[in-house]
This record gives structure tokens, sequence and C-alpha cells, in this order.
């Protein structure tokens, strides 16, 4: 194998501004990239045998699939992500409730331990791949780790080079160094346990050490582009997007768990992505080159595009299996809630590739009301789908997250809070301006519960929330009559092709008695406003006034 480091650089990248001086040190990552069994954008047959081999808790699912364990950490560890404060980039960054300042040094000291970790291993794997799939904002993301697992995982969630691109590559623009297996030294200044994820931007570096979680490094590459995209004058979304026969793009906004990925999958439309996209001055694309599906309680009746994306190549983590057939328990929860599938976007039979699509006709948002008070779909002014953009309201559901158990309210900025890096208004007023210059429409989608809160109601079926999305996309509901919602003031259809008219609004499909029903009502809205008394000082009156009235 020949040595992958070159003075090369590719010129698709423009706007990433690289530093001469600074690349040199860069250029010396410590990864010693001339050694023996160095294995670079290896074949997925490859990267299967040696998960089999030397990766304990691997096996071949009846479907073809690497079932893989991700060890101890079954989700992301919100808590244990720094940000190096670093001169460059410290005046931009929203320290705060999701980013953690961590020294230059404490990251030298991670970031050594890594790469001694690496370096000492028996087998590397080193994938280069590209995240964005626009040319002019693409970047070149370097994947350096010890299981193979985590090889084919970034194999399929990174855009995958030609052979030619991978020719002349040269240099990354981005390394991430995935130490996972080995823990970080709790008496490093600034680690709280034994578990960190600590981006450097000014080295262009990602280091992860006691966390083996896979997705850590797709949502790091997620977090790069939250800072590298806005400051390009283009907006990252946490998001899917599709987009219909006649080139109508819709975006679903939405936190984990909230049906990003399962409302996108739709045989009548082609898929653009499922999880992170920008917006730029001539459309929408993708970052990622895969998906990477929620598998609790996956069907083929309900979910038959994903269910069949599980295939030769695909990663799917933490799933219980029969010993004989080796056929899997979708409804098994008991290694994690979490359980999940990556897989190249390609397996989804109508993936849009490239996955670039038009100006967005359509804006879901995608809330999980474990409260079942708002409405399984409303129509919202502009001053609404700013405050809710801003607020960011839906349950978390477990598993996601390191230590969530139940649904737990939360607030998160731009349906993302956890992958911002600029202040959310920065994004927030991105999006207000695309949204007035395109026209688009935009609608709240409640995925979750529905005739009671959790614990009493149910979660609203899938095949509701897939009429609703229909609804909008032919045009049903931009046309249909509307009754306004008290204290939320959302706007309700009172009719949706394929729903029965009880269920889509809160007050009569709510079970309980009428008192239980007010009570909840106040008790979210009220959460609602003591959330979003932080933005006030910086939102306009009309976005104020698109809150909850109590
Ligand atoms: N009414 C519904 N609408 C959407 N999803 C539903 C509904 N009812 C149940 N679900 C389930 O909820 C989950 C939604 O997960 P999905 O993978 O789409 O989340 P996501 O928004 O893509 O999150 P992440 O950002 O973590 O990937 C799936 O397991 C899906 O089967
Ligand atoms: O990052 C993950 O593990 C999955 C995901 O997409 C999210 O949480 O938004
Ligand atoms: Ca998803
Ligand atoms: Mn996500």
């Amino acid at each position: 194998m020949a040595p992958i480091r070159s003075t090369t650089r590719s010129p698709a990248v423009s706007i990433y501004k690289h530093d001469a001086a600074l690349d040199a040190s860069v250029g010396k990552d410590g990864i010693d990239y001339t050694r023996v069994n160095l294995l670079r954008n290896t074949a997925v047959a490859k990267l299967y045998e040696d998960a089999l081999r030397y990766e304990p808790g691997t096996s071949i699912s009846s479907a073809g699939a690497l079932v893989t364990s991700s060890g101890k950490k079954t989700g992301r560890s919100p808590r244990d992500k720094r940000i190096v404060d670093e001169e460059s980039t410290t005046e931009d960054i929203w320290w705060g409730p999701v980013n953690t300042k961590l020294s230059e040094h404490a990251f030298l000291i991670n970031h050594e331990r890594a790469v001694d970790y690496l370096n000492t291993r028996e087998r590397l794997y080193v994938f280069d791949g590209f995240a964005g799939w626009d040319p002019k904002y693409r970047l070149k993301i370097r994947v350096v780790c010890a299981r193979a697992y985590h090889s084919l995982f970034m194999h399929n969630m990174l855009i995958r080079p030609t052979e030619e691109e991978l020719k002349t590559y040269g240099e990354p623009d981005f390394t991430i160094l995935n130490a996972g297996a080995f823990p970080a030294n709790r008496y490093t200044t600034g680690m709280t346990s034994s578990t960190s994820v600590s981006i450097n931007f000014k080295l262009r570096q990602m280091v992860i050490l006691g966390t083996e979680y896979a997705g850590e490094m797709k949502k790091g590459v997620f977090t790069i582009m939250h800072y590298l995209m806005p400051k390009a004058g283009v907006l990252s979304l946490h998001s899917s997007a599709n987009q219909g026969l006649r080139g109508d793009t819709s975006l679903f906004f939405g936190l984990s768990g909230t049906g990003k990925t399962t409302l996108s999958a739709d045989p009548a439309r082609a898929l653009i992505g499922d999880d992170e996209h920008v917006w730029t001055d001539t459309g929408v694309f993708n970052i990622e080159g895969g998906c990477y599906a929620k598998t609790i309680d996956l069907s083929a009746e309900k979910e038959p595009e994903i269910f069949g994306a599980i295939r030769f190549g695909s990663v799917l983590e933490n799933v219980v299996f029969d010993e004989d057939t080796r056929i899997v328990d979708y409804a098994d929860k008991s290694l994690t809630e979490n359980t999940r599938c990556a897989y190249p976007i390609e397996y989804i039979p109508n993936a849009l590739i490239p996955c670039i699509g038009k100006h967005p006709k359509n804006i879901v948002m995608l809330t999980c009301d474990a409260q079942g008070v708002l409405p399984p779909v409303s129509k919202l002014t502009s001053a609404q789908a700013m405050y809710h953009f801003i607020s960011g309201y839906t349950s978390k559901m477990a598993g996601t997250e390191d230590g969530v158990v139940e649904p737990e309210a939360t607030f998160s900025a731009c349906f993302g809070q956890p992958f911002l890096v600029l202040h959310p208004t920065q994004y927030a007023t991105m999006l207000a301006q695309k949204i007035g210059e395109h026209k688009a429409d935009v609608w709240l989608i409640n995925t979750g519960w529905n005739g009671g809160a959790y614990g009493t109601g149910k979660r609203i079926a899938l095949k509701y929330s897939r009429a609703i999305v229909d609804a909008i996309h032919n045009g049903e509901l931009k046309n249909a009559e509307y009754v306004t919602y008290p204290i939320f003031g959302l706007e309700i259809p009172k009719a949706v092709t394929g729903v029965p008219a009880e269920v889509l609004n809160p007050a009569t499909a709510w079970q309980g008695t009428p008192a239980t029903f007010n009570a909840t009502v106040s008790k979210l809205a009220a959460l609602f406003n003591k959330n979003f008394a932080k933005y006030a000082d910086q939102a306009t009156e009309d976005v104020i006034a698109a809150g909850p009235k109590l």
C-alpha cells in the first residue's frame, strides 16, 4: 500500500480557506500512513471479513447486513462533546448550552492519546470520502479508525469517491481520528468522563475517545458543516428532503426520532437525503452519501423501502437476532431502543443521484409531542414558522442520546441544537429569508401522541402521518378549510383524506376528561413561553406574538 499523504490538493474545495503554514503542521496529524496493514477505502467484503474476524459481537443477518455491536454506548454522548477554544473561531461560536470549551492543550493530549492508540493497532482503516453533493461546497473528510465496522459505517454515510477521485484526493479538509475503544484520561483538564468527542476547527480534526457509537462520526461531520456552511453564506439543516415528479422539493425538519427518515422514504417521491442538507442559492444538497434509519419495530409492511435497504453492505447496530435463522427481531429493545441501520443512499430504490434538489416548495416541521396536544397537522404563518423553528419543540425519544429512557419534553433550537455551532438566530434568520424568497409553504406535523399523553394515549398511526404528507404534496391541504386551535393559535384543517376527522383536532381526539386536556395544553404552552423567553430580545414582535397565548 502506497503512502496516501501527498502535497497536492484537489481544487474542489473553494469555501475552506487553507493556510499554508498551518497546513504543513496539520499534515503531521501523527498517524503513520507508511505502516503495514493500513487499509484505505477497503472493499466492503474485506471490511465484513475483518469485522467478523476481529470484532466480538459481529455477525451476518439473514438479509446479509453486517450486524455489529457499538459496545457500552448505544447513543450519542452530547455532554461529552467539546469544541476547542482557539482564536480563529472563538468569536463565532455559540458557547453555552451545547458547545463547551476545550483548551488547545487538552485537545492535544486527547489527540496524542488517540494517535498512540491508533498507531499501535495491528490494522488501521482509513476512509477518504466527501461531505456535500454540490462540488462547490464539498469537503474532503478522512476517517482514521481501528474498527472495520467504523470504516464501513463511514463508507456508507459519506459520499463515496470514484476511483479517479480517490487517486487525486490529495489532503483531506478534515480528519476524524476515531479511537473510540480507548478511553479519555479523566484527569485531563476539561474532561468529565472517559468519553470525549472533540472538534478543533483550527487543526481541522475531530478526536473520539471512549465511545464506539458510530453516530458520533456522522454527527461530527454535521457539526463541522454547521459551522462552515453558514460562514460560506449557505444554510445547513437538520432535515430530510425529497422531490416529487414535477421536481417539487420538500424539507422535513425534526429532532431525532420525529420521522425524517421514515417520512422521506416515499415510493411516490425521489429521496434526496434523510438527515442533513444545505440550502444554497441554487437549491438543496444532501451532505451525506447514505441514510441512518432507526430500526426499532421496523416492518416490511410499514416501511418497505427501509426494510429492503437492509442487505449486504448495510451496517445494522445493536439488534438482536435468532441464533439459528439469523433473522433479526426488530421488536427487541434489550440492547437499546436506538437500534439503527446505515446503508448507502442508492439502496433506497428511488434515490435521486446526485443528491441535489431544487428550492423547497413545502417545508414540514416534525415534532413528536408526547403530551398529545399538538395537532397532527397545522399550517403555519411565516411568523409561526420562525417561532417553531427557533423553539424546536419535541419529546426526546429513548435511546438516541445516552441516558434518555422515556419521552422527555425538550426545546432544541432549529430542530438540531446539539449540532449547532453558531447562535440559533443566525440559522433562523437565513431560513426566514429563504422561505420568503422562495414562497415555501410551512407545515407543523405532530408524529407523536394523539388521544392522550404518553402513558394513556398512543402514537399517531404512521399511515395517518403519511396521508397528511400526501395531502400536502397533492395540494389538498393548501386549499382546505381550517379552524383555529385556541391558545397555540394554529390553523387545523377540517378534513384530510385518509385521516379520521376527530383525530385532526387534539380536543376531539382526547380520550380523557376536558379538564385534563385543558391542563395539558396549558402546561405545554407554558413550557413554550418559558423557553422562548430566552430569545425574546432577539426576535421580532410578530414572531414573539406567534407563540401560545395563555
Ligand atoms: N406517525 C409516525 N410518523 C413517523 N414515524 C413514526 C410514526 N409512528 C411511529 N414512527 C416511528 O418513529 C421512528 C421515526 O424515526 P426516524 O428514523 O424517521 O427519525 P429521524 O427523524 O430520522 O431521526 P434521526 O435524526 O435520529 O435519524 C421510526 O422508528 C418510525 O417507525
Ligand atoms: O446522531 C444520531 O445518532 C442519529 C441522528 O441522526 C440524530 O440523533 O439526529
Ligand atoms: Ca434518521
Ligand atoms: Mn439526525
